[in-house]
């Protein structure tokens, strides 16, 4: 079993980095951390970095999480490439440039990009927005999937994931104690279907509703409250029209050995309690 301990980061090829960094930044609300040649490194809490814009193919993206140790890297290759999975071992500059100790590459079974990754760096320096977004951390994201029943085994048989609700046959799975690091959208693609950075509070989403309208952004889902983590939600459009989502509020299972994942209906109001309708293909049918 490969034991994942948190979603770490997500890496975003794009063709216009400048205009990647200005969104990322004035938009969103993360903060610079490092630019590199053809990347920027972004922070949204007390980590390194958690969002990694490259100059790169769109399609080309990665979401990672991190393990416990280098013993368990190696554990998870083996697990992998026994499973038919081709497995990358991140070079010294890779593992540099992503401030971790090590890390592998592979691809989960409808193709997506995930990095295991050892030791990634905390910066020993809080996170603060030029804009005051709110934002506390970098929080989960949903992925595509091709085969949802195929994923979910995946991710919870071969890694640890447990599925805390499913709207449909999309399975919202947590790691930790946090409702869900990690969802799975039914698709014919592959690739991050939305990130999500926790907000502090409503005043934050409500804020930034009236700052998204004011600069034309897309707004395309809310604002709203899930009825699986009971978060309250706002969804955007980014850079290359990859979604993001600010939430506030999601819940936390504790009572581990008595939850059970509850069954919501794939429909708006399996997404919001509040009668917001989304304007997301993965979200419709
Ligand atoms: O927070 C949730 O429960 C949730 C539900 C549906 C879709 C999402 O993106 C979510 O974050
Ligand atoms: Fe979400």
């Amino acid at each position: 079993m490969i034991d994942l301990k948190d979603v770490v980061y997500c890496r975003l090829g794009t063709r216009d980095l400048d205009g990647a960094e200005w969104f990322a930044v004035n938009i969103l609300g993360l903060e610079v951390a490092e630019r590199q040649r053809g990347a920027v490194h972004f922070k949204s809490d007390d980590r390194y970095h958690t969002l990694c814009y490259f100059e790169g193919d769109p399609d080309d993206q990665v979401t990672a999480f991190e393990v416990a140790g280098a013993s368990e890297l190696q554990a998870a290759a083996a697990t992998l490439e026994d499973l038919g999975h081709r497995v990358h071992a991140g070079t010294p500059e890779e593992c540099t440039s992503r401030h971790v100790r090590d890390f592998i590459r592979f691809s989960d079974p409808t193709g997506n990009a995930i990095e295991l990754v050892v030791r990634p760096e905390h910066s020993g320096r809080r996170y603060h927005g030029t804009r005051d977004a709110g934002i506390t951390g970098f929080s989960h994201v949903g992925l595509y999937t091709t085969d949802p029943a195929r994923d979910e085994k995946f991710w919870t048989t071969v890694c640890n994931a447990r599925v805390s609700d499913r709207i449909g046959e999309a399975p919202l799975m947590r790691l930790g104690a946090i409702h869900h690091s990690i969802a799975l959208f039914p698709s014919n693609r592959s690739g991050i279907q939305h990130i999500n950075h926790q907000v502090a509070a409503t005043d934050d989403i409500q804020r930034s509703l009236n700052m998204l309208r004011e600069q034309q952004v897309n707004i395309t889902f809310g604002p709203g409250r899930h009825p699986t983590s009971s978060a309250q939600f706002l969804y955007f459009s980014g850079p290359d029209g990859l979604t993001y989502e600010y939430s506030t509020g999601v819940c936390e299972i504790h009572d581990e050995p008595l939850w059970r994942d509850r069954q919501f209906p794939f429909e708006p109001t399996g997404f919001c309690q509040w009668g917001s309708k989304p304007n997301i293909p993965a979200f419709q049918d």
